[in-house]
C-alpha cells in the first residue's frame, strides 16, 4: 500500500482528465474542500488512496438508443448509466429524460448520489442514468416506445442486487411503468429492479411524495434544533414537478406560507400563499400538462410572470427544487438583502458554487440536497426491502420511517457540521454532510480491499 495521494495531485489528476466536465467538476470540488482533515488524519483512507478512488465512477454505460415513434419515423437518441460506486450495496439513483442531460451531468448526480445515499443509512450505493430524450410535447405513445427502447439496452446491465434505478426529471410513475413492463417482458422475471413503481406491482406507499416531504421534514429538524417552527414563516419554493409540490404541499400542512412555484418559462407567485387545494390539484394534474403554473393562475391559483425566478420575491425560507445551478451569486445575494435565514435544497446542486459561498459566509442555515432531498432515495430503499420481502407496508409507517430517517440525516450534520470551540453554534451542514457521508463510504472501501 505505498500510494499517498495528497489533495493538490488529486485535484490536478481530475481537472486535466476531466477538465470540460464542469458540473461532475463542481460536485467532487465541493466534497473535497470539506474532508481533507478526515482524509489527512486517517493512514488507512491514505494507503487505500481512497479519496481518488471515490471520484471516479466504478463503471460508466453508453448506449444507443434507436426507436421507431408512432409516425413511423427513425429517431436516435442517447442513453448512459454511471454505476458511482457499489460498496454499500447496488447501485442506486435516479434516470433524467431532458435534453441537458449529458455526462458530466450524470457524473456530478451519480457522484452525489453516493454522498447521499451514504446519509440515509441504508444499504445502496450510487448510480444515475438518462437519456437527451426530450418527452415534453410527445404523445403518450411516444413515451412508450422510447421506454422500450431505452429499456431494451439498459436491461442487461441492471437488476435488483445489481443496480437499481428510479425517476428523476421527467421520469415519473408513467415512465417507470413503461420501463418496468419492458423489464418484466425481456427478464420474464418480476424483481424489483426499478423503484417508483405504481403500488398495483411492487411500488411502495410515501414514495412519490417523499422527496418533498423529507424535505420539509428536514426542515422541521432544523427549526427544532434553533428552537423555532416552519408555522408563520414565508416560503419561497421553486420548480413545479415532483418534489417541489410535494415540498409546498408538506410546508402548508405544516403552517408554512408558501408563496412561489416555478418552471422554466417563469414563476407563480401567490402572494397570499398556496392553498392546499391547488398544490393537490396540481399534484394530479402536472404530469400531463404543458404549463401547469399558467394554468393554475388561469384558475386564480396565483399570478403568472414570465421569466422571472422566485428568488426576488421576501422570504425567510427558500427552498430550491428545479434543475441544478438554478440559483446564481445574484440570487443569492437578493435572498440574503431581503432577510432569508435559511435554503434548504430539494433539487441536486441548485446553488452555483458562488450561491453557497454568500450563504456560508453569511452563515445562515444552508443545507445541501445530499441531506435534505435524501428522503426519496431513502423510501426507495424500503421499496426494495419491501420487494425482497414479497410485502407491502402501510403508508402510516412509511411515513414515520421517512420522518425517522430524515431526523436522523440532520442529526448527523449536526454532529459532523459544528466546529469545536465555535461559541455561535453555527452548523455547517455541507461540510457535516459531506464529512458523514465520506466516513461511511470511505470505511466501506477499506474494508472491502482494493
Ligand atoms: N424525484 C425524486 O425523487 C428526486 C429528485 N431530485 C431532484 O429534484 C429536482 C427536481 O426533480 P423532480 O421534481 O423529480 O422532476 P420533475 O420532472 O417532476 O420536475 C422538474 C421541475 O423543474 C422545472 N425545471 C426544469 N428545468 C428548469 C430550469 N432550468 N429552470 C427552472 N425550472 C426548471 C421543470 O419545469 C419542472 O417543474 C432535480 O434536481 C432532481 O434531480 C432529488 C432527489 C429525488
Ligand atoms: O429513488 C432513487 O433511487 C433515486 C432518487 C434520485 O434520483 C435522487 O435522489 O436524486
Amino acid at each position: 500500500m505505498a500510494q499517498k495521494s495528497n489533495f493538490e495531485e488529486i485535484y490536478t489528476f481530475l481537472n486535466d482528465k476531466f477538465s470540460n466536465e464542469t458540473e461532475y467538476l463542481q460536485a467532487v470540488h465541493e466534497v473535497l474542500e470539506d474532508i481533507v482533515p478526515i482524509y489527512n488524519a486517517n493512514e488507512d483512507y491514505k494507503a487505500f488512496d481512497i479519496v481518488r478512488r471515490i471520484c471516479m465512477p466504478e463503471r460508466i454505460i453508453y448506449f444507443t438508443v434507436s426507436w421507431m415513434n408512432s409516425e413511423g419515423n427513425i429517431e436516435v437518441n442517447q442513453g448512459w448509466r454511471v454505476q458511482h460506486n457499489s460498496a454499500m450495496g447496488p447501485y442506486k439513483g435516479g434516470l433524467r429524460f431532458h435534453p441537458t442531460v449529458n455526462l458530466s451531468v450524470l457524473k456530478f448526480l451519480a457522484f452525489e448520489q453516493c454522498f447521499k445515499n451514504a446519509l440515509t443509512g441504508l444499504p445502496m450505493g450510487g448510480g444515475k442514468g438518462g437519456s437527451d430524450f426530450n418527452p415534453k410535447g410527445r404523445s403518450d405513445r411516444d413515451i412508450m416506445l422510447f421506454c422500450q427502447a431505452f429499456m431494451r439496452e439498459l436491461q442487461r446491465h441492471i437488476g435488483a442486487n445489481t443496480d437499481v434505478p428510479a425517476g428523476d426529471i421527467n421520469v415519473g410513475a408513467r415512465e417507470i411503468g413503461y420501463l418496468y413492463g419492458e423489464y418484466r417482458r425481456l427478464n420474464n422475471r418480476f424483481e424489483g429492479v426499478l423503484t417508483g413503481k405504481g403500488l398495483e406491482f411492487g411500488g411502495s406507499y410515501v414514495r412519490t411524495e417523499a422527496t418533498g416531504f423529507g424535505l420539509v421534514y428536514f426542515l422541521e429538524a432544523v427549526c427544532k434544533q434553533r428552537n423555532s417552527q416552519i408555522e408563520g414563516n414565508t416560503i419561497a419554493v421553486s420548480g413545479a414537478g415532483n418534489v417541489a409540490l410535494h415540498a409546498a404541499l408538506k410546508a402548508v400542512e405544516k403552517g408554512g406560507k408558501v408563496i412561489s412555484l416555478s418552471n422554466s418559462r417563469g414563476l407563480l407567485h401567490v402572494e397570499e400563499g398556496l392553498k392546499d387545494t391547488a398544490l393537490k390539484w396540481a399534484i394530479d394534474n402536472h404530469a400531463n400538462r404543458d404549463n401547469i403554473l399558467a394554468d393554475m393562475a388561469d384558475k386564480n391559483m396565483g399570478k403568472w410572470i414570465a421569466d422571472k425566478k422566485p428568488w426576488h420575491l421576501p422570504c425567510d425560507i427558500a427552498l430550491p427544487c428545479a434543475t441544478q445551478n438554478e440559483l446564481l451569486k445574484e440570487d443569492a445575494k437578493l435572498l440574503l438583502d431581503n432577510g432569508c435565514i435559511m435554503v434548504l435544497e430539494g433539487a441536486n446542486m441548485p446553488c452555483t458554487n458562488e450561491a453557497q459561498t454568500l450563504f456560508l459566509d453569511a452563515k445562515i442555515v444552508y443545507v445541501p440536497g445530499k441531506a435534505s432531498n435524501a428522503g426519496g432515495v431513502a423510501l426507495s430503499g424500503l421499496e426494495m426491502s419491501q420487494n425482497a420481502m414479497f410485502n407491502q407496508r402501510n403508508a402510516d409507517a412509511l411515513d414515520d420511517q421517512l420522518y425517522a430517517i430524515m431526523e436522523s440525516i440532520h442529526q448527523r450534520c449536526v454532529t459532523e457540521g459544528q466546529s469545536a470551540g465555535d461559541e455561535s453554534n453555527y452548523i455547517d451542514y455541507m461540510k457535516g454532510a459531506n464529512i458523514a457521508a465520506f466516513r461511511r463510504l470511505a470505511d466501506a472501501m477499506v474494508a472491502q480491499g482494493v
